[in-house]
């Protein structure tokens, strides 16, 4: 069979978030027509895939081979990319994605669990390091207060598991109260310990909750994490927003790349009429990124079921896979995915070893 024109076909679609064409992306890993079935096998160095969208190729894509069926084979294997700053890596972490906030209680751990969930659920391997060491919250937002990384060496330590990703923050090791009067040298110097003694193993994505703000504190977290990209959550208030180009910047200053602004608490819908308000303005989140040419990853409305979930450590990504906000966080996650992929520069994969 002469796949030419199928190859062509293709390189004329881009699929949501892509920068490029699945032919000319490098993805297409083989085309093959046995019978009246035409096989297309792609693989992915990202989660997150627009199957719905290749699907409604499939008529075309039948008319042009002759053929009854299609059968999409889409491999993951999730590519590392370079870390934009001078840190040492972590053998087996592939990615490193900061979630950060100028302003503090915008939702920027909400946002960081369920992404890293949503992650999960596309199918990645995700850890989460609570680096809010001011403020751990994702032990209480996974639901595993009280537990305690396991250390069969005395040195290294077992992230937590919960809900399909691996965990690890200040939370577990001291009392949240105790981390509060940190200052900025010991707090980093806890937070390097625990990036660099847990037992990651293999990840695809580590999302990172920084403490919010953007002083030197969050400048020198940033550098020594190998991060590989940043996304800013902000509300669309004026005060918000300030804050939120505060970060980009300061991510700009140490050439990390920001993927994206996630507007949180966009807008509160009525549970009873369904009537939609913008509490704090509308349009800050759209405006703020095409002031700065970065893209809107996601909004997410303000919902008391989703604060609720949170609290009580059973993230809506878990309780409510199929729902709108889950839907929404998913949305984001796939975006983040591609984006981080066609930002990036490809390098190779180093394998977890377990440190000795
Ligand atoms: N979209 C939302 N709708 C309703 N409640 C939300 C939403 N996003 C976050 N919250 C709630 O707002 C509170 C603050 O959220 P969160 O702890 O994620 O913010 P933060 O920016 O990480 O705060 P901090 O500055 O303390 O690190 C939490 O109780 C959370 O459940």
């Amino acid at each position: 069979m002469n796949i030419e024109p199928i190859r062509q076909r293709l390189s004329r679609f881009q699929p949501a978030f892509w920068a490029q064409d699945p032919v000319s992306a490098g993805f297409v890993r083989s085309i093959t027509c046995e019978g009246d079935v035409l096989t297309i096998a792609l693989t992915l160095p990202f989660v997150g895939a627009d199957k719905a969208g290749l699907e409604s190729l499939n008529d075309e894509l039948c008319a042009i081979a002759g053929a009854k069926q299609i059968n999409w084979q889409l491999h993951t294997d999730v590519a590392s990319l370079a870390h934009a700053n001078e840190a040492r890596p972590i053998a087996g972490v592939r990615n490193i994605i900061a979630v950060s906030s100028g302003k503090g209680g915008v939702g920027k751990s909400t946002t960081a669990v369920n992404l890293a969930l949503a992650l999960s659920r596309l199918g990645a391997r995700v850890g989460v390091l609570d680096a809010d060491v001011y403020g751990p919250s994702i032990p209480m937002m996974l639901g595993v207060t009280g537990q305690r990384p396991a250390s069969d060496d005395g040195k290294t330590m077992s992230p937590i598991s919960a809900h399909g990703v691996t965990a690890n923050s200040i939370g577990f090791l001291v009392g949240a109260n105790d981390a509060t009067i940190w200052r900025g040298p010991m707090a980093s110097k806890a937070l390097e310990q625990i990036l660099r003694e847990t037992r990651w193993g293999e990840l695809d994505y580590l999302v990172v909750d920084l403490p919010p703000g953007t002083g030197d504190i969050q400048l020198t977290i940033a550098q020594q994490v190998p991060t590989t990209a940043a996304v800013v959550v902000t509300t669309p208030q004026n005060v918000a927003l300030a804050d939120a180009v505060k970060g980009i910047n300061m991510f700009s200053k140490v050439n990390i790349p920001v993927l994206g602004v996630v507007e949180n608490m966009s807008y509160h819908q009525c549970s009873q009429c369904g009537h939609k308000e913008s509490l704090f303005g509308e349009g800050g989140g759209e405006h703020l990124c095409s002031e700065h040419g970065v893209p809107l990853l996601g909004q997410m409305p303000l919902n008391a079921t989703l604060c609720q979930q949170m609290d009580a450590g059973t993230p809506v990504m878990t309780v409510e896979p199929e729902g709108e906000v889950a839907g929404r966080y998913l949305n984001m996650a796939a975006r983040l995915a591609a984006g981080l992929y066609f930002t990036g520069k490809t390098v190779p994969t180093t394998l977890y070893t377990r440190l000795v």
